[in-house]
């Protein structure tokens, strides 16, 4: 036999050899592949509970499928535990993640207040990491050292009563703003219809940029105290931050399709945050390029750059500083606005209400030459409980900013594993029938008893600044800006529906994770007093 045919031979016996163990090896590695996927399946034997109820997951996927087909997500979670009669829920994404869901202020007490430390950490999202150019500031950061920091230098030396007295007079303009902003719409004959939305939310903002920057234009600015564009476009880029943050993108869930960007989500907060980089960015890297510590302080952002770390050198750079003030810009633009809008709506439909919350006011002030201030807000009790009525049914987002465990633990008697995302329905607090009587009436008459002189609320019967480590540091403030804004509208104007407006649409906007409602509210004013008491 020739050493050519001795090789052919034994290449087509170890070609046969490998054909034949082939499928063999594949069917290897297919089990290896399926045996370690399906050891994460199995639920971690070492905790006596079991998970909180939920969808049954699909090997691998989990519940993902469900979650990007069923939009708007908060909708189909909320079915969700009505079908499972449940006030915590679960539902597995991928073969790690759990979303837990909670619709009782027991349950929420209990992760909010007794389990504070563990369940004190956020979730990470694209547009959370874009908006805190990389987790440098406070309210979408991880519980981690870099939080710490930045949320003591908040609580320390940013917005705390001290500060907040200090800075007064520049929120007094911006409330004398509104009025002449709605006063130069109103001042017709018989009145005129005026778009409350606009106004509040650029109230809002405004009295931030003024506390801030020390000014409440970019740019020019309007003459009868609207927004200029420059401020149209820089509320606009807030928004559209704060709608994709928690918005269960398809990136943040299968994060190897980031590149993909398949839901356009990346581009339009890469987008809104060019907006805002550009006002405020160069506004802060203005103002570092000058900083000279002879320089008097003058507002917010001469603050935060003078502040000093224990060796005397600056304690935040500009990422920090730019980080936390978009983070400070994006806490105010929805929460005030949208309870003086849901409050004047549901006011609008019910008048004696309108009527007993004005008179309130003429009686607090007992002078009619003089504008509500800031000292009278205390003493409205009547308007505080209709603002807190407005927090409680209509609440401006369906879930509080989510929270993630960073330890396993037990919750209402389930087991809540390490790394779950937590989702406080604000809905579910606000409108649950075991912690209110007739829960989905406007009724501000039911928070009259506890003669409250603020929005706070920690027992969490509904959401307004939640509470525990993650709690809202803009109680003091929140509760000011948000009566100051409503308090003025009705001490000044004389509120009714607009003609053919047969009653207010109440009805919400079906957004992911927001709920805005639908229309914006556009109301007749008319100004109660003569011309000389809007002259200032
Ligand atoms: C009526 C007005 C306001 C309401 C209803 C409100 C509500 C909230 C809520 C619900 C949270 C999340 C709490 C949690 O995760 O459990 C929060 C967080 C926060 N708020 Fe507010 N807020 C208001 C105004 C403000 C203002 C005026 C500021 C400061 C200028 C502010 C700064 C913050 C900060 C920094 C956090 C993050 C805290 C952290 O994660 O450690 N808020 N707020």
């Amino acid at each position: 036999m020739s050493s050519n045919n001795c090789y052919s031979t034994t290449t087509t016996f170890l070609s046969s050899v490998i054909f034949a163990i082939a499928p063999l090896l594949i069917i290897i590695l297919l089990l290896t592949i399926f045996f370690i996927k399906f050891k994460q399946l199995i639920p971690n034997n070492n905790h006596k509970q079991s998970l909180p109820p939920g969808p049954t997951p699909w090997p691998i996927f989990g519940s993902i499928p469900e979650l990007l087909f069923n939009r708007p997500t908060y909708r189909w979670l909320h079915d969700l535990m009505k079908d499972f009669n449940t006030d915590i829920a679960c539902i597995r994404l991928g073969t790690t993640t759990h979303l837990i869901t909670v619709t009782s202020p027991e349950i929420a007490r209990e992760l909010l207040k007794k389990h504070d430390a563990i369940f004190a950490s956020r979730p990470l999202t694209l547009a959370t990491s874009l908006l805190s150019q990389g987790y440098k500031a406070t309210v979408v950061s991880p519980c981690d050292d870099q939080w710490r920091k930045m949320k003591r230098a908040l609580v320390s030396n940013v917005i705390n009563h001290s500060k907040l007295a200090w800075l007064l007079e520049k929120r007094t303009q911006e409330a004398d703003n509104l009025v002449r902003f709605v006063y130069n719409q109103a001042n017709q004959i018989g009145g005129g219809v005026v778009n409350v939305r606009v106004a509040a939310q650029q109230y809002s903002v405004g009295v931030l940029r003024r506390m801030i920057f020390g000014k409440r234009y970019f740019g020019k600015g309007r003459e009868d105290g609207g927004p200029g564009k420059e401020e149209e476009e820089h509320v606009e880029a807030l928004f559209s931050v704060l709608s994709h943050s928690y918005s269960y993108s398809v990136s943040d869930i299968l994060t190897w399709l980031r590149w993909f960007d398949l839901d356009g989500h990346q581009r339009s907060v890469r987008k809104a945050m060019e907006v805002i980089n550009k006002y405020q960015g160069s506004l802060v890297k203005e103002r570092i390029r000058e900083w000279s510590d002879n320089k008097k302080v003058e507002d917010l952002l001469d603050v935060l750059i003078s502040l000093k770390d224990s060796d005397g050198n600056p304690l935040l750079c500009e990422d920090e500083i730019q980080a936390q003030l978009t983070e400070l810009f994006i806490a105010v633009v929805n929460n005030p606005h949208t309870i003086a809008e849901s409050a004047l709506s549901e006011m609008l439909k019910h008048p004696e209400m309108l009527e007993k919350a004005t008179q309130e006011i003429d009686r607090v002030i007992g002078n009619e030459a003089e504008l509500l201030q800031e000292s009278h807000v205390p003493q409205l009790t009547y308007l505080i409980a209709c603002a807190r009525e407005a927090l409680r049914l209509h609440p401006v987002s369906t879930f509080n900013l989510p929270h993630l465990s960073i330890a396993d633990c037990t919750v209402a008697g389930y087991f809540i594993p390490k790394g779950s995302h937590i989702l406080i329905s604000r809905l579910g607090l606000g409108r649950s029938p075991t912690a209110w009587d007739q829960p989905l009436r406007f009724n501000p008459d039911r928070h009259l008893p506890e003669n409250r002189r603020d929005l706070v609320e920690t027992d969490l019967r509904f959401i307004s600044f939640s509470t525990g480590r993650r709690g809202c540091i803009g109680m003091e403030l929140g509760t000011n800006m948000t009566i100051m804004l409503l308090g003025r509208l009705l001490q000044c104007f004389a509120w009714k529906i607009p003609k053919g407006v047969k009653k207010m649409d109440l009805r919400i906007e079906e957004e992911e994770n927001t709920l805005l409602i639908a229309t914006p509210l556009f109301a007749h004013a008319t100004p109660r007093f003569n011309p000389s008491f809007y002259a200032f």
